[in-house]
């Protein structure tokens, strides 16, 4: 079956290998706190923006669809657990490279469409098992680093830890920054601690999770975000998933307010991550409404946004397998992610 909005759908598939912006954020060659010092972020007026985005628009039938497809070609489908194995990373890896079956993909029109995931995300010492099983796809490898989640062990480990992931071939490294900087308004220290952790990515495209659970205002929340940017982050990540807060709208709004100003400012583009807590295909089209509304439809693509999380995807599937044939299947069939 072809639907008759086949075209709508297919849009939303970004061309291949668009998963990496070309260009790096360079920062700023020095920490610049004009750009953030003064600004005040209104809790009350963050909170009602981030709930009339979600409430105002509303996307139906083959719009929904199209941009659920979209939603999966952002996602870094994450496997972040002490129990972690060679074989669970394979496996992940196999979704991330075909994600929908292919009589659904034949269901929505898109059988002759490429579809994976943004990344596949997991810790250092299993990034060369997800090297191997995307090797040829294109899917780049995302490994978190620097004593993720708390980020609470000495400077020269972390850096060494990045160093390590880059070599065993990871393309993007998502380090934690050092909450206590954030607290205690350290921003000479956070620049100096994110600009290492830069200079020790080399090529690999550098994510900055602000653990914005951690943090407590928003106000801490865009000056992090700022300082992260000033100080070469590729793009700005909202948590670990292992916060008692993780991502939600306020905070991403925040955020994503920090790049447009920061982008205004300085020309260079950064790319958001809301990661952690995320599990179904609304909250998916939350974060996109968020992201056109705010940055526009460049910044709803994979080299621009990501949704960081681990069990989204079942969700994602089953939704655009009632759009293609009036039913839902069972969760447990999409019990992976
Ligand atoms: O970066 C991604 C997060 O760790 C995933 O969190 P989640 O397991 O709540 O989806």
């Amino acid at each position: 079956m072809v639907l008759p909005e086949k075209h709508t759908i297919i849009k939303a598939v970004p061309e291949a290998e668009s998963q990496l912006h070309e260009v790096r954020n360079r920062g700023t060659a020095a920490l610049t706190p004009e750009w953030f010092e003064d600004v005040a972020v209104n809790l009350s007026a963050a909170e009602r923006r981030a709930a009339t985005l979600v409430t105002r628009r509303s996307v139906k039938k083959a719009w929904q669809a199209a941009w659920l497809v979209r939603a999966i070609t952002c996602i870094d489908l994450t496997t972040l657990a002490g129990e972690d194995t060679a074989g669970r990373v394979r496996r992940l890896c196999a979704k991330a490279k075909k994600p929908l079956s292919s009589e659904l993909q034949a269901a929505l029109g898109l059988e002759e469409e490429r579809i994976t995931t943004g990344a596949v995300c997991v810790y250092p010492t299993m990034v060369p098992h997800a090297v191997k099983a995307l090797e040829g796809s294109g899917i780049p490898v995302a490994s978190v680093a620097t004593g993720f989640p708390a980020g609470l062990t000495p400077l020269p480990q972390r850096l060494a830890e990045i160093r390590y992931a880059v070599d065993a071939g990871a393309d993007e490294i998502d380090i934690v920054i050092t909450r206590e900087h954030v607290l205690t308004q350290n921003w000479p220290a956070l620049y100096d601690e994110v600009r290492a952790m830069r200079e020790a990515c080399g090529p690999a495209h550098l994510k900055a999770i602000l653990a914005t659970g951690d943090i407590a205002t928003l106000r801490n929340v865009y000056r992090a975000s700022m300082v992260a940017m000033q100080a070469g982050a590729d793009f700005i990540k909202t948590s670990t998933g292992k916060e008692a807060v993780n991502a939600v709208l306020p905070v991403g709004l925040t955020m994503v307010r920090a790049i447009r100003d920061y982008g205004a400012l300085s020309g260079e583009i950064v790319g958001f991550k809301p990661a952690g807590g995320m599990r179904t295909a609304k909250d998916a089209l939350s974060w996109l409404i968020l992201m056109k509304e705010e940055l526009g439809t460049a910044w709803t693509m994979p080299d621009r946004f990501r949704l960081g999380a681990s069990t989204m995807l079942g969700d994602i599937e089953r939704q655009l397998e009632h759009y293609a044939t009036g039913r839902y299947s069972a969760s447990y069939r999409h019990a992976l992610a």
